[in-house]
């Protein structure tokens, strides 16, 4: 054997070390499964950046509203409107929606 060829052995070595990183990646046994895992991570991390810009252009829009009510005298929060606001995202997502909401509507709150 020269100094550059490649036993059987090493490769099996080579392959089993690069699933091993394909493991500790993704929890993926396949390069194949850790490609197409890799990939859609990319996706979620670039829909999240949406999810976030979104949620601060709610917080923004809700600061708007609240300081018009405060301004005008009004109280910053309003139930009955935060009801229906939580009912929406009941109706969309069910149960878990109903938290979401309630997260949003806390992050959106007293933020001015
Ligand atoms: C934005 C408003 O003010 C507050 C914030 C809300 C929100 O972020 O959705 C809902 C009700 C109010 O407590 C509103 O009245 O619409």
């Amino acid at each position: 054997m020269t100094m550059t060829s490649t036993s059987t052995a090493q490769q099996t070595t080579a392959t089993a070390a690069a699933t091993a990183t394909a493991t500790e990646r993704t929890g993926a046994r396949t390069e194949s499964a850790a490609e197409l895992i890799g990939g859609a991570r990319d996706r979620i991390d670039a829909l999240d950046d949406r999810i976030i810009g979104l949620v601060q252009e709610r917080m923004a829009v809700s600061a708007v509203i609240q300081e018009a009510r405060i301004g005008s005298g009004g109280r910053r929060v309003n139930l009955s409107r935060e009801m229906e606001v939580l009912g929406h995202f009941r109706d969309a997502l069910g149960k878990p929606g109903t938290a979401l909401a309630m997260t949003l509507l806390e992050l959106c709150r007293g933020r001015i």
